[in-house]
């Protein structure tokens, strides 16, 4: 990854994709831009070139679709300008479990993890080859908290960030750095596809705001950036907490709450 390696985003044509697209191109990077809108990508590339002067490639896809999702496989693998990966596509869920049909299920975990697994894991061998690159992985506040009822949305977003956290590790030490973001709610069409007026929600960011913030813990070079999260030593106690129980996992008898008196 250079100062100026192009960048792939996935879910570029709206929403916070598209202001990650504005912000790397105002950095002065090259884009790729990948969703399955085209005429709403090929107008956001036209406003990029025009004001930033960078080059933007539009590349249609739906990434849970097979064939599209192993086209942007392919670019990812072979185009070396390419030194950073937004996986950031993604949707959200609505009703409540018992109400979501087992196919908008498949296809929720198709798009918000699995493309996710998938995108990272075409680019890190050549990433790890060149010895530098950046995977940011948009998650969400939600993959923290089964307590706000999203249980299939929140769960595809604990993957995104257990991915991260966890090729944070893997990776890190062959030069390859891996950002999980954050946001809690955020003004997008995301919220209106979902039936919901982003207007009835308590406390809603922006989009710029939320970029912005998302870039300076990308900068910061941070693991897991949480831009509404104002006080960051609580993350960073749920993290000592989780390392604690580590070492007490490995045993050979289970723990005395679950001997039973048989
Ligand atoms: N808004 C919020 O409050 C929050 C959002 N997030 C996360 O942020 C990410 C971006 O969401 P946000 O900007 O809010 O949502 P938007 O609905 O505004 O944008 C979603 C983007 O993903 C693209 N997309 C959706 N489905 C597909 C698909 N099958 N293949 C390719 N691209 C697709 C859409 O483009 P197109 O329709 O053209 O394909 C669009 O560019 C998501 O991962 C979301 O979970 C996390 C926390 C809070
Ligand atoms: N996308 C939002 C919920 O649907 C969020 O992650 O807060």
């Amino acid at each position: 990854m250079t100062e100026t390696s192009t960048v792939l985003i996935t879910g570029a044509s709206a929403g916070i994709g598209a202001a990650y697209a504005e912000r790397f191109a105002r950095r002065g990077h090259d884009l790729v831009l990948v969703a399955r809108n085209k005429a709403r990508l090929e107008v956001l590339s036209e406003q990029l070139r025009k004001e930033h002067g960078v080059s933007v490639d539009v590349l249609q896809a739906d990434v849970t679709n097979a064939d599209d999702l192993a086209a942007v496989e392919t670019r990812l693998r072979d185009d070396d300008r390419i030194g950073i990966l937004v996986n950031n596509a993604g949707a959200s869920l609505a009703g409540t479990f018992v109400d979501q049909a087992a196919s908008d299920i498949t296809q929720l975990i198709a798009l918000n993890a699995t493309a996710v697994a998938r995108l990272a894991g075409a680019v890190a061998p050549r990433f790890i080859k060149a010895g530098s690159g950046a995977i940011i992985n948009v998650s969400s506040v939600v993959g923290l908290a089964p307590e706000f009822g999203m249980s299939v949305y929140g769960a595809t977003k604990a993957f995104v960030t257990f991915l991260s956290q966890g090729l944070s590790l893997e990776l890190g030490p062959k030069g390859i750095y891996v950002q999980a973001v954050l946001p809690a709610a955020t003004r997008t069409e995301l919220w209106e596809l979902v039936g919901i007026d982003v207007n009835t929600l308590p406390a809603v960011m922006e989009v710029g705001e939320l970029v912005d913030a998302a870039l300076a813990g990308f900068d910061k070079r941070e693991p897991v950036t949480i831009p509404p999260l104002h006080d960051a030593a609580q993350w960073d106690a749920y993290q000592t907490a989780r390392q604690a129980m580590i070492p007490g996992f490995a045993q050979v008898h289970a723990a005395e709450r679950y001997r039973s008196a048989s």
